[in-house]
């Protein structure tokens, strides 16, 4: 399946195309998208002793008037509750007139013990809060414990964000067609669908790309074709140089974190850049990573004309200041030196707090012809004190929120958490959903700024490297599960790596 996820809109138009194109019309996608869902109820719950199907007035509803005919078809006892009725020779009015089972108002819904809760209400057409009746369903629901089969998207919950605007379903499973929306992935909607189906009715994979999606989840075939695997004839500078700068001596460890990852994902060679007097520190702790004393712009630039990295880590750990600024100025800087062009900058933690009170000296910075490419990596703390505007505008979705931020930025901006966001300037953005709270544990971030940086170093496209870097991030996290904590990170990536590995060289070969 595609990873291209579909705004409701673009649904909409996506159906519209769809049902001009031919050969199906309207009401045969309801009915592929009713079987589905059907069948989905089926396997599930086959000793339910009731199906309540909740039915809206638009064509989610209609949806629900086909589950309804086909489990009464199928002997199952089903009761359908209707909140107005369809709008007279749409879709939906001829799926419900095709419906033997006679509506009754929702304002009376009632339920028992034992069955269960088709959400047919609202799908992608939601536009304002659940209406009292639609409200009061979800309380008798939540109040019997019954298990819900959301029909497209759980009603209240909001296909663009992911946010309810007030009651909604919290369905066990939700059936959705041709493509996820952004709110599937999002929080809270992704706890909200319960598990996710992804149903094909009948929309082509060549309806989608007419509308060229720009929103993806973040999986796998996103960007194995750049994952970067070494030359027979690499050697360890051609694998990639990464550098990492360390603060001070009591704060060195956030970048000996970020320098492992970066050398377990797969840099060739890693250097710690220390102040002076962090550099004993440092070395007591190092072994294959590499230490160089830099305690000035003057010792980055000779650092870097002479050692030709190609990516850094500049911010965890390093402090709040003029010195964080002016080094992540000097990098992007090397953009304009005829000597020692870097390939990009992850600007992680402290690095992005310092630019708090100039955030445009910083996007200036990187938009200037032939910058090194800029990978900012917020939490949503950290985004706040950068982006104050767009973080507190309540109309934008997270997915929005970074995409304004990367415009804004000319930086590719991984708008970190739970449901973290991967935005690129040109508009491209990814939603990643393979994480788990086991990952929320200090210095993991900062081993996820080494990722990204290890694969910036190997040549991977910025926006491809950051998304790589979260999913796999994400996936030895999860897998490692309780316990973890960040040291075990860098090992924990190993696993994944080799099977993303394999699996390259299957796109490779094949
Ligand atoms: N097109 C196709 O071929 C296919 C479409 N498919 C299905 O269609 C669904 C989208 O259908 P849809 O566009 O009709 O929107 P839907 O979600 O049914 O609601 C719209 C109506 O509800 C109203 N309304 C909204 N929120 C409300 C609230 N809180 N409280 C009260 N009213 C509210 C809204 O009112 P208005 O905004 O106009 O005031 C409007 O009248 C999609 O999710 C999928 O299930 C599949 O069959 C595949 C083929
Ligand atoms: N509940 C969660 N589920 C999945 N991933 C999470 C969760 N909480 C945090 N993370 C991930 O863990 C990392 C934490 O990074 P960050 O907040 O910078 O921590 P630190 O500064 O301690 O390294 C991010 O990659 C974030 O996306
Ligand atoms: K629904």
């Amino acid at each position: 399946m595609s990873s291209e996820l579909l705004s409701p809109a673009e649904m909409t138009e996506a159906d519209r195309l769809a049902i001009a194109t031919g050969p199906l019309a309207g009401i045969d996608l309801m009915r592929n998208a009713g079987a589905a869902v059907s069948a989905v109820v089926l396997a599930h719950f086959p000793v339910a002793s009731r199906v309540h199907v909740l039915c809206g007035p638009g064509n989610n509803g209609g949806d629900g008037y086909v589950v309804a005919r086909i489990l009464r078809d199928s002997a199952v006892d089903v009761a359908v509750w209707a909140s107005g009725s369809p709008k007279a020779g749409s879709d939906a009015a001829l799926a419900a007139s095709e419906c033997p089972v006679r509506p009754r108002p929702l304002s009376e819904f009632v339920a028992e013990t034992g069955s269960i809760v088709v959400d047919a209400l609202y799908g992608a057409g939601l536009s304002k809060p659940l209406s009292g009746d639609a409200a009061r369903a979800v309380e008798v629901a939540t109040e019997l414990s019954l298990p819900v089969v959301a029909v497209d998207l759980p009603s209240g919950v909001s296909g663009e964000s992911g946010q309810s605007l007030g009651q909604a379903f919290r369905a066990r499973i939700t059936v959705t067609f041709a493509r996820k929306k952004p709110g599937h992935l999002l929080l809270p909607g992704r706890e909200m669908c319960g598990e996710l189906v992804l149903a094909d009715i009948g929309i082509g994979d060549g309806i989608v790309a007419q509308l060229e999606p720009r929103t993806f989840e973040n999986t796998p075939p996103l960007w194995i074709g750049n994952f970067p695997v070494p030359a027979v004839d690499a050697h360890k500078y051609r694998r990639g140089h990464v550098g990492v700068f360390s603060g001070g001596p009591s704060a060195t460890g956030a970048a000996r974190l970020s320098a492992l990852a970066a050398a377990r994902s797969g840099a060739g060679a890693v250097t710690v850049l220390s102040p002076a007097n962090a550099m004993q520190v440092n070395a007591a702790h190092l072994t294959s990573i590499m230490l160089h004393k830099s305690d000035s712009v003057a010792d980055v630039q000779e650092f870097i004309g002479r050692r030709r990295p190609s990516a850094f880590v500049l911010g965890p750990g390093f402090g709040v200041g003029e010195k964080t600024r002016d080094f992540a100025l000097g990098v992007l800087a090397t953009g304009q030196r005829p000597d020692g062009r870097v390939d990009g900058l992850v600007l992680d933690a402290d690095g992005i707090t310092s630019f708090r009170d100039a955030p445009n000296v910083l996007f200036e910075a990187a938009r200037r012809p032939n910058a090194p490419a800029l990978v900012l990596t917020p939490h949503e703390g950290e985004f706040a004190r950068l982006f104050p505007d767009i973080a507190g505008d309540t109309n934008l979705s997270k997915l929005a929120k970074a995409r304004t931020a990367a415009e804004r930025a000319g930086a590719i901006v991984v708008y970190k958490g739970a449901d973290t966001v991967i935005a690129a300037p040109d508009g491209r953005a990814a939603i990643n959903g393979n994480g788990a709270p086991w990952l929320a544990t200090a210095g993991s971030g900062d081993v996820l700024s080494g990722i990204i940086a290890g694969f910036l170093a190997q040549g991977m496209p910025a926006f491809e490297a950051a998304c790589a870097a979260v999913w796999i991030h994400a996936e030895a996290g999860s897998r490692f599960g309780p316990g973890l904590i960040a040291e075990d990170l860098p090992l924990a990536l190993l696993p994944v790596l080799r099977q993303l590995a394999e699996r390259r060289n299957e796109v490779t070969a094949g």
